[in-house]
């Protein structure tokens, strides 16, 4: 307990839990803790240094930025320290700061403050110059800036060079124009620093993935963010759409603007993105006005924010405010209060998804955070409940971000809030159909492997019928419930068992698989609870229009690991019918991943989930159940716009966003093929600015002529 300890031995302690966790954070991208508990942490840090301010040393996490570079990177040092902001919790404190800043600068001078939202994400240094820091120095003779390096914040003075992955970000433009850097104002050589995030839908889906692949979820965006950029496998981080904002523009690492206002306009004019919502304002009670109508943005921007950062405009004025340890005087950040509340676990329930996977589920006593009345949150699996220690009947702190799935931090205890006794017991055996639960080596998840355990029908029929997969109507909760026998009553529950046991099975089921779907008749539907005649009909009818959906619909209906929408699409695209993709998938292991790895998009990870698909029996059958019942399976056979096999391009000019190398890149990568000079053979020239004699040629022999966005809508 801290209140036995010296002071020292307190300050010590706390310090080193800091450091531990900032490695989980910073280094690992995987925190134990939630910020809200960091913080708190850290606050207590700085309330005993600033009764000791003896004992404060360099090294305090109090005084220093993040954490160690990675391994795998280029270490590279900033052009100035990237530093972090100091916080305010609440308007006294908001004030207070507002209160600093007037009192460091000559009475007589007004003060404005640009007020711009706290993107929760990493904060990346983009230098820009004449050449792209590959080789050649393209924009030296033409007047543009090229995106030289990308360094993530590492210890605040040196980054680690993630440049490759940068450049995979849609909105980092990869070169600007003479034109361009004209009209914004700004030089040849020059630095933008930015937030990098990364979408909520990106994030969710990016969790369903991992989960399908048996990996524990990302804690947040932030983290899976910044686990992003730091992989070392360029096209993963062009697969997951991460975000780019920017915010500072430097120079020399010195701010270039005398505004920090006129800076993000040049930022915007240049081709960067800026956020929308900012605001130059002229008194501390505009600011928290920006700041009560900005909170409320939190669920309707799409990515996270968890404050709003409030920098004094002038840069003049930000000069002689200067810095403290590690922050700035002239900036602060204004955190949000953490959407969190505190209830008891009623119980644990244990759904089964599905491939199987049974994910236990807090039943909480029904609370409001942050608006929305939260009675349910994840518990992840065993390995998080033994790491939270938690029990039936105990208090927990429940937080919510975005979207994401409400989650448990941690048990509170104290008079008020009484420990709970029950211990929860994870089932050995599927709480719906009984059979015993396994285990794939490695992986955290206990699965039901009866493939015909009813939960896992159920949710084999639901993902079948959903919005932008067969989409049919009427088929929902309620409805498959009852299909499999079950009480409508029990809905979404059904599968939901408590230790009571299995949902209650009040008649034979009148399925068991997808095909039975379409084998259906209407007095089967009659005679369910609340099916009258028009509503049997209507859904025999949709079920009927279903067939006709197509080969992409039903592969991603049948819910193979890893096939999504697009994948799905390609896959329907290159091989024209479920016949030739299941006698592709079916060959020996090695020939079946060629031909299926010959499909656009498609890795060796996707390969092997589709191989695993077709190699069980149940898939095979339900798959030829599916076509002897009508439904289509088949597809227009096409060369997907994006395969440039066989087809020469040549390059010339300079291209608006793409380096010349970065183009070479993507149609190589897209199996076309790049050439030095043109001639009859050339299937296109791509022509940027100041095209040369070889666009003369291309033009002569009746060479067709791309520019940069007719090059991409090529490549898909
Ligand atoms: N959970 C854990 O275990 C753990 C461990 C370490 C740190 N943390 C968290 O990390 C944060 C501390 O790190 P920090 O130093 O990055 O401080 P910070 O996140 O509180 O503030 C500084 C950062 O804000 C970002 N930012 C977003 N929008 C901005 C804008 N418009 N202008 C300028 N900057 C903007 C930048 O990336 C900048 O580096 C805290 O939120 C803390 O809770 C958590
Ligand atoms: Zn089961």
């Amino acid at each position: 307990m801290a209140s036995e300890l010296t002071p020292d031995q307190a300050i010590q302690e706390l310090r080193d839990q800091l450091r531990h966790h900032e490695y989980l954070y910073y280094v690992e991208d995987a925190p134990e803790l939630t910020d809200a508990q960091y913080d708190a942490l850290m606050n207590r840090l700085k309330r005993l240094e600033e009764k000791h301010p003896e004992l404060v040393t360099a090294d305090s996490p109090s005084q220093r930025v993040g954490g160690k570079p990675k391994e795998g990177f280029t270490k590279m040092p900033h052009s100035r320290p990237m530093l972090s902001l100091d916080n305010a919790y609440n308007e006294e404190e908001l004030r207070a700061w507002d209160q600093r800043v007037r009192d460091a600068l000559p009475s007589t001078e007004a003060v404005r403050y640009v007020c711009e939202l706290k993107l929760d994400g990493l904060s990346l240094a983009l230098q820009y110059g004449a050449g792209s820091g590959k080789g050649e120095a393209h924009g030296a003779k033409d007047g543009s800036a090229h995106l030289v390096r990308g360094l993530t914040r590492g210890d605040g003075s040196i980054g680690e060079d993630v440049t490759s992955n940068v450049r995979t970000i849609r909105s980092v433009p990869l070169s600007i124009s003479a034109a361009k850097l004209k009209a914004a104002g700004l030089p040849q050589s020059f630095e933008v620093r930015g937030e990098v995030v990364l979408p909520q839908a990106s994030f969710l889906k990016l969790n369903e993935e991992r989960e399908a692949a048996g990996q524990a979820p990302a804690a947040n965006p932030r983290n899976a963010a910044a686990g992003t950029i730091r992989t070392l496998e360029p096209n993963i981080v062009a697969q997951r759409r991460l975000d780019f904002y920017a915010y500072f523009l430097l120079r020399d690492g010195e701010f270039l603007l005398p505004q920090q206002s006129t800076a993000l306009d040049a930022l915007k004019t240049s081709g960067f993105r800026v956020n929308k919502y900012v605001r130059a304002l002229k008194s501390i009670d505009e600011v928290v006005k920006f700041i009560a109508d900005a909170e409320p943005l939190r669920d309707s921007l799409g990515y996270e924010i968890d404050g709003v950062v409030i920098k004094v405009d002038a840069t003049a004025q930000q000069r002689r405010l200067g810095f403290t340890g590690k922050a700035p005087r002239w900036a602060i950040a204004y955190k949000f209060a953490a959407r969190a509340g505190i209830t008891k676990l009623e119980d644990v329930l244990f759904q089964v998804g599905r491939t199987g996977k049974v994910t236990p589920v807090a039943a909480l006593a029904p609370v409001l955070i942050g608006g929305t009345t939260v009675s349910r949150a994840t518990l992840h699996n065993a390995d998080e409940i033994a790491r939270l220690g938690v029990r039936i009947g105990d208090f927990v702190q429940v937080e919510r971000g975005g979207d994401v799935i409400p989650k448990i931090v941690e048990v509170v205890e104290d008079k008020a809030h009484p420990r709970g006794t029950k211990e929860i017991v994870s089932p050995k055996n599927c709480p719906v159909c009984a059979s015993e639960l396994q285990r794939i080596e490695g992986e955290v998840d206990w699965r039901c492997v009866n493939n015909s355990c009813p939960a896992r029908v159920r949710e084999e029929l639901l993902h079948w019928s959903a919005r932008g997969v067969m989409n049919i109507e009427g088929l929902g909760d309620a409805m498959v419930a009852q299909l499999l026998g079950q009480s409508a009553e029990l809905g979404g529950e059904s599968q939901v068992v408590t230790e009571e046991g299995a949902p209650v099975v009040v008649r034979r089921p009148l399925i068991h698989t997808i095909g039975d779907l379409y084998r259906l008749k209407r007095e089967d539907l009659l005679g369910l609870e609340r099916v009258g005649e028009k509503t049997a009909d209507a859904l025999l009818e949709e079920i009927k229009r279903s067939k006709k959906a197509g080969l992409a619909r039903v592969l991603l209906g049948l819910g193979v690991r890893f096939v999504g929408e697009r994948t799905a699409q390609l896959l329907a695209e290159h091989f024209g019918s479920m016949d030739e993709l299941m006698t592709a998938a079916t060959q020996d292991s090695e020939k079946a991943s060629e031909a299926l790895e010959a499909v656009n998009e498609v890795g060796p990870k996707v390969a092997q989930a589709i191989v695993e698909f077709f190699a069980v029996e149940k898939n095979k059958e339900l798959v030829k159940d599916l076509a002897a019942l009508g439904l289509e399976m088949t597809a227009e056979k096409r060369v997907t716009t994006s395969t440039l096999e066989g087809l020469t391009f040549v390059l010339t000019g300079t291209l608006p966003n793409l380096t010349r190398e970065s183009a070479k890149e993507k149609i190589e990568s897209a199996g076309g093929r790049v050439s030095g000079s043109v001639s009859k053979k050339t299937s296109y020239v791509v022509a940027g600015e100041e095209a040369g004699s070889k666009l003369d040629k291309a033009n002569s022999l009746g060479v067709k002529v791309l520019d940069e966005a007719g090059l991409l809508e090529l490549l898909g």
